[in-house]
C-alpha cells in the first residue's frame, strides 16, 4: 500500500490539473501491461485526488479554507441494533453477522433521536451490523444527506466509485469503514453461547473476560487490546475532524465503544468494568476547546438537554425547523 501512496504522490506532482473525464478512463485499452495499466489508474486516481481532494479526505489532508470555522462539534456514539447472534446471546467478537429486525427497529429509533443533530462525517467497522446501523439512523436524519461508503481500499476502488459532481459531493455524508472500529476478537469465545459459556467456566471468570480491562478471553483480545487499536484510531483520524469543526457519528461495538469511552470519560481500569452499552442507543457528545463534554443520551429529537450548552446545535436545529417550515409554506 505504501508503495501506491507514494506512488499516487509521485505521479500526483506531474499529473496536470485538467479536468478528469470517465470516458478517458473507462476506454483505456485492457491489453496495456499492468504496470502501465496500474500507473495509468494511478494517474487517474491523482487526477481525481488533485481534481477534488477536499471531498472525503481527512481534515488533515484538506485545504484550510474548507475547514469549518468553530471551535464545537457534536459526537454521536451508537452501539449497533441487535444482531442475529446477539439474539441467539452467542459471543460475537470480529464475526460479521447482521441485525436482526429488532436491531434495525433499533436503528431506526435511535435515527430519529439524533435527527436534528448535524453529522458531517460518520466512521463505523468493517463489520455489517455497525454499517446497517449507520445507514439506517441516517434515514430519519431531518437534512437528508446521502451517507456514501467510501472505497479507498486499492487505487482502483478510489477511482471506480469517484463522484463526479460537486453539488452531489455537497449533499452526501462520507461514510469511513475502519477495522480499528471493530467489535474486540473473542478469540476461542466466538460463537459460543454466553450462558453456557459461564456454566462451563463460572460466571465470575466469564464476566473478568467480558467486562474486565485487562484479561483477554482465551486467545483473544482485552479491552487494553482493543482500546490500543481502537482509541488510537479515534485520535488518529476521528479527533482532528472533530477539532476542524466536523460533527462525527461512530457506529460501532460495545467493546470498542466501551474503550473509547473509558478515553473520552478518564474512567480508570476498575470503572470500565461497570460500563455497558445497550444495543442502538446513541451517547451524545460535545468537544469544544479540546475538551469531551458528555451530554448523556438524546430521548427525543427535540431534548433541550441535548441543546443546552451548544449554541451550534440549538443553531442547527432552528435552520432545520426554518427550512421544514419554507417547504410547508
Ligand atoms: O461481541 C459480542 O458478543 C457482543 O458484541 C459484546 O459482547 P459482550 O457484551 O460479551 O462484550
Amino acid at each position: 500500500m505504501a508503495t501506491t501512496t507514494m506512488s499516487h504522490q509521485a505521479i500526483g506532482s506531474i499529473v496536470s490539473h485538467r479536468p478528469f473525464k470517465a470516458s478517458q478512463f473507462l476506454k483505456e485499452p485492457l491489453n496495456v501491461p499492468m504496470k502501465s495499466k496500474r500507473f495509468k489508474i494511478e494517474a487517474t486516481a491523482s487526477q481525481i485526488s488533485v481534481v477534488d481532494n477536499t471531498f472525503l479526505s481527512p481534515s488533515k489532508n484538506r485545504p484550510q479554507e474548507s475547514k469549518k470555522n468553530s471551535n464545537e462539534a457534536a459526537l454521536i456514539l451508537i452501539r449497533h441494533g441487535e444482531s442475529l447472534w446477539n439474539e441467539k446471546n452467542l459471543f460475537t467478537g470480529c464475526v460479521d453477522v447482521p441485525l436482526t429486525q429488532k436491531g434495525v427497529g433499533e436503528a431506526i429509533e435511535a435515527g430519529k433521536k439524533i435527527s436534528n443533530i448535524p453529522v458531517d462525517l460518520i466512521f463505523t467497522s468493517s463489520l455489517i451490523r455497525a454499517q446497517m446501523t449507520a445507514m439506517l439512523a441516517m434515514t430519519q436524519h431531518r437534512r437528508k444527506k446521502v451517507p456514501i461508503i467510501l472505497h479507498n481500499e486499492s487505487v482502483k476502488a478510489k477511482t471506480w466509485s469517484h463522484v463526479f459532481s460537486e453539488e452531489t459531493r455537497k449533499q452526501s455524508i462520507p461514510v469511513i469503514a475502519a477495522w480499528q472500529l471493530n467489535e474486540r476478537m473473542y478469540g476461542e469465545l466466538q460463537g459460543l453461547n454466553k450462558k453456557e459459556t459461564a456454566e462451563r467456566y463460572g460466571t465470575q471468570q466469564v464476566h473478568e473476560w467480558r467486562r474486565s480491562y485487562e484479561i483477554p478471553p482465551p486467545k483473544g483480545e482485552s479491552l487494553e487490546m482493543c482500546a490500543e487499536r481502537a482509541v488510537a484510531y479515534f485520535e488518529d483520524n476521528i479527533k482532528p475532524e472533530l477539532a476542524s469543526g466536523n460533527n462525527v457519528m461512530i457506529a460501532a461495538h460495545g467493546n470498542s465503544l466501551r474503550s473509547i469511552i473509558m478515553y473520552l470519560d478518564d474512567l480508570t481500569s476498575q470503572e470500565v468494568t461497570t460500563l455497558d452499552l445497550s444495543t442502538g442507543v446513541p451517547l451524545l457528545y460535545i468537544f469544544k476547546e479540546g475538551k469531551f463534554m458528555k451530554r448523556g443520551s438524546p430521548v427525543g429529537p427535540t431534548e433541550a438537554g441535548v441543546y443546552a450548552y451548544t449554541k451550534r446545535l440549538a443553531q442547527y436545529r432552528e435552520k432545520l425547523d426554518a427550512a421544514s417550515q419554507a417547504t410547508l409554506d
